[in-house]
């Protein structure tokens, strides 16, 4: 499989160049040549198969010749094999028709975990293949950043920094990162929002110097490896309930629209998804933009779900590409407007085929509270507050179509937010037993100013010190 970038002015890559790559280097994402399609019989053959070897069927048209034969499938296994899951992605029915998808089993209680521990032992493979070393930088609103840390702590292939808003995250996912002791993690505390933080990666991926000069490479979703990686399990749990003869809807909690993103490469390839259904918190861009078609950024407000405290959604871009008949020129054109004017406006097809597959839930903090309540009370399951947007989310499609089913997905534990599950529901959930040192552990983070110049110092001083070149 080959990919393009959706800005249409980089090279074409395999896929190992673009796990390596990141971002594209003419600020655009990669994006497959064409979705591979599966068949409805390969559909039909996942049901009960483990998920990792689900996974490896899933993926494997993705990944070509770069993890070939045996190597894909012993990768998948290796990633998922430490989940406290033997399902990995178990479906739990809540109401009729309402399905949670659990994807909090991985080692830092997020759905981070399911791409980012198989992203890890691919880039890991073809670092070494190739001889090299790397400098990762992430952006996190909250999980990225643990489960990136997870994922390659310890590994002298790798220096990784992660940038997160200062003192907007929750005190269990500030510990996750902060309490690290490896070498080769440095956690960033950003005086500025997520989407500062996004900016600024962006920025570093557009000097090419510095590109060069560090290795750099990137594992939030703009790297094409995590989106793949997420697409299984909306084939998994959609076996589960009767797919591909029976065709399910998604409630997504979204931020960075990586999820959701996976959720429609899976449609593409042949899933039969019937609705996807966008769940935001109060920063609700794009609730806005599937109402008026007007893209517009607001200033990022704090929320019981800091995780999607996001207005800048990256991977909305791979959307518009695929319904702008893949025309580079015209994303240009929409992301010059949105760095020029803070805004896009999208013409009524556009809209009208967007709204063709998606819907989209807007919940403010009392909404997301009093789902957590109505669940818990009605079921006595404990939701986390981004998993309530999404089950909110679902209730309200249940309500127009009740006979459709409608996963949704439960992005975070709950023991990752005691404090909003407490005030809901008068419980604090405890941490698994394996995070529990966390909480005493010190803390190690430097603060910076948000400023590109800033922030490019410091990972240059470091990921050099850290090659003993300093
Ligand atoms: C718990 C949780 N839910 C939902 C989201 C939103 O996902 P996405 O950014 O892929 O839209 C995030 C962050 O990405 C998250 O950490
Ligand atoms: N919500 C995310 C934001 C980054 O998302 P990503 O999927 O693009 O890495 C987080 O928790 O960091």
């Amino acid at each position: 499989m080959r990919y393009i970038s959706t800005r249409g002015d980089a090279p074409e890559l395999a896929f190992e160049d673009v796990l390596l790559a990141g971002l594209a280097a003419d600020g655009g994402l990669y994006t497959p040549v064409a979705y591979p399609r599966l068949e409805r019989e390969a559909i039909a053959a996942l049901a009960g198969l483990p998920f990792a070897q689900a996974s490896a069927n899933i993926i494997a048209p993705f990944v070509g010749e770069a993890f070939s034969g045996s190597a894909l499938g012993e990768l998948t296994r290796g990633a998922y094999a430490g989940f406290r899951h033997a399902a990995v992605a178990p479906l739990t029915q809540i109401d009729d028709n309402l399905f949670v998808l659990e994807l909090f089993h991985g080692p830092t209680l997020a759905f981070k975990d399911v791409a980012m521990q198989l992203l890890g032992r691919m880039m890991n493979e073809a670092l070494a293949r190739r001889g090299l070393r790397a400098t990762i930088v992430g952006a996190t609103s909250g999980d990225t950043g643990a489960a990136a840390i997870e994922a390659f702590r310890g590994l002298d292939r790798v220096d990784v920094f992660i940038l997160y808003p200062h003192e907007r995250v929750s005190n269990v996912q500030r510990r996750q990162m902060t309490t690290i002791a490896d070498d080769n993690i440095h956690t960033i505390a950003l005086t500025g929002s997520f989407d500062d933080a996004q900016a600024i990666l962006k920025a570093l991926f557009r000097d090419q110097r510095f590109r060069e000069e560090v290795g750099l490479a990137g594992v939030n979703s703009i790297n094409w490896a995590r989106v793949v990686a997420q697409t299984v399990y909306y084939f998994t749990s959609a076996v589960a309930l009767g797919g591909p003869l029976r065709a399910a809807s998604f409630a997504v909690p979204t931020g960075n629209f990586g999820d959701i993103l996976a959720g429609f490469v899976a449609k593409r390839m042949g899933l039969p998804i019937d609705r996807l259904l966008i769940a935001t918190n109060a920063n609700d861009i794009l609730a806005r933009v599937l109402a008026s078609g007007a893209y517009e950024l607001r200033a990022v407000t704090p929320t019981l779900s800091p995780s999607m405290d996001i207005q800048i959604s990256s991977n909305f871009e791979r959307l518009l590409f695929d319904m702008l008949g893949r025309d580079p020129a015209q994303i240009r054109a929409l992301m010059g407007s949105l760095d020029q004017s803070r805004r896009f406006s999208l013409a009524p097809e556009t809209l009208a085929a967007i709204r063709a597959e998606f819907d989209a839930c807007s919940s403010n903090d009392e909404e997301t509270t009093a789902e957590i309540v109505r669940t818990f009370r009605a079921s006595g399951y404990v939701l986390d507050p981004h998993g309530a947007t999404g089950v909110r989310a679902a209730r309200r499609r249940l309500a127009e179509d009740p006979a459709t089913p409608v996963v949704a997905l439960a992005t975070a534990h709950p023991a990752k937010f005691p404090d909003a599950i407490e005030a809901a529901i008068g419980r604090r959930p405890p941490l698994p037993e394996h995070l529990a040192p966390i909480l005493e552990a010190r803390e190690r983070f430097s603060v910076l100013d948000n400023d590109v110049a800033t922030v490019a110092a410091f990972i240059r001083a470091r990921a050099r010190a850290a090659r003993g070149t300093a």
